[in-house]
């Protein structure tokens, strides 16, 4: 294990096993792969329990364009610990290093993405739909609790924890970041069809910015189409900071008021005005029509 490991351990907090992930861990399929990273089913020797297991590339020179940063990396690996115990959040198992990656070791999560259970429908009849952005509602009220915004919630990100069941959980952090109260962060992050305005006019982003996001995705499960959707990414753009989007009656002829309302609380402009994650928690189209609790 290269010496770089135990200094960065003790600098950023970040735990990384010391033992070869080699010797604890058999790979067994690719689970899929992104820009800098490749998720890998992996078996444990000793247990034969199965986890997924992100292989994140890292940067080898500060010029390069290829890989990512450590910083970025050890940004990723403390919110995933922050975030630990939750149900609807993916569980962080352990972290590993090799010369040329970090290895992030998670639960895995086998009921295939959210995405592809809604396109298989086309949309979700209101009370999947509900219950399904009641489960994310949960992860986010976890995350904002402790300061994280996640910064990239959409349909893909969010995964069934076992198929036929209806247990979501939140899986990708790789753009997650720590915002305390007051601070000012500003970047250009996430995709584009679910940014905020905030985001496109790269403002100050919060936790409001995840709410969009969640209107963004309560309004594609309910009709299979994206509210600001242009037909080019200036479009895009152009559609969200103009708040520009509608209910079309080929879609949400028959969708309730209630849940009409509660996107229209999360497509606000205004950070200050758009529904925060417990006022989202108590909105009636969220309660239920008994009025019940949300799960605490
Ligand atoms: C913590 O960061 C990530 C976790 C995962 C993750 C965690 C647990 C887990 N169990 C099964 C899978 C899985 C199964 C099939 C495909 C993929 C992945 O390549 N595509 C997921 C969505 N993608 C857009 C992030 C991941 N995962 N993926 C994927 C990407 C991440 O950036």
């Amino acid at each position: 294990m290269s010496d770089d490991v135990n200094n960065s351990a003790t600098s950023s907090n970040v735990h990384f096993d010391d033992t070869p992930f080699e010797d604890v861990f058999d790979i067994e399929t690719e689970l899929g792969s992104g820009q800098f990273a490749v998720v890998r089913r992996v078996r444990d020797k000793k247990t034969g329990e199965r986890y997924a297991a992100k292989f994140i590339k890292k940067r080898r020179y500060a010029t390069s364009r290829r890989g990512v940063t450590r910083q970025n990396i050890e940004r990723e690996v403390r919110v995933l610990q922050k975030i630990r115990g939750h149900s609807n959040v993916v569980e962080l198992h352990a972290v590993y290093e090799t010369a040329s990656d970090v290895i992030i070791v998670l639960e895995l999560v086998s009921g295939g993405e959210l995405f592809d259970h809604v396109c298989a429908k086309e949309c979700l009849d209101e009370v999947e739909a509900a219950a399904f952005i009641k489960q994310i509602l949960l992860a986010v009220r976890h995350l904002h609790s402790l300061h994280i915004v996640h910064l990239d919630i959409k349909p893909e990100n969010v995964m069934l924890k076992q198929r036929g069941e209806s247990h979501i959980k939140i899986i990708d952090f790789g753009l997650s970041r720590e915002i305390e109260p007051g601070a000012t962060v500003k970047d250009m992050v996430g995709t584009p069809e679910f940014v905020a305005p905030e985001v496109v006019n790269y403002e100050p982003l919060s936790p409001a910015t995840d709410m969009w996001a969640v209107g963004v995705v309560t309004y594609i499960l309910l009709s299979g189409g994206s509210p600001f959707l242009g037909d080019n990414r200036d479009e895009t753009f152009s559609n969200i900071t103009r708040v520009r989007y509608h209910f079309s009656d080929r879609y949400f002829k028959n969708t309730s008021k209630h849940a009409k309302d509660f996107i229209s609380r999360l497509f606000v402009r205004d950070v200050d005005q758009r529904a925060t994650v417990e006022e989202c928690l108590q909105h009636p189209w969220i309660r239920g029509p008994e009025g019940n609790a949300v799960d605490i």
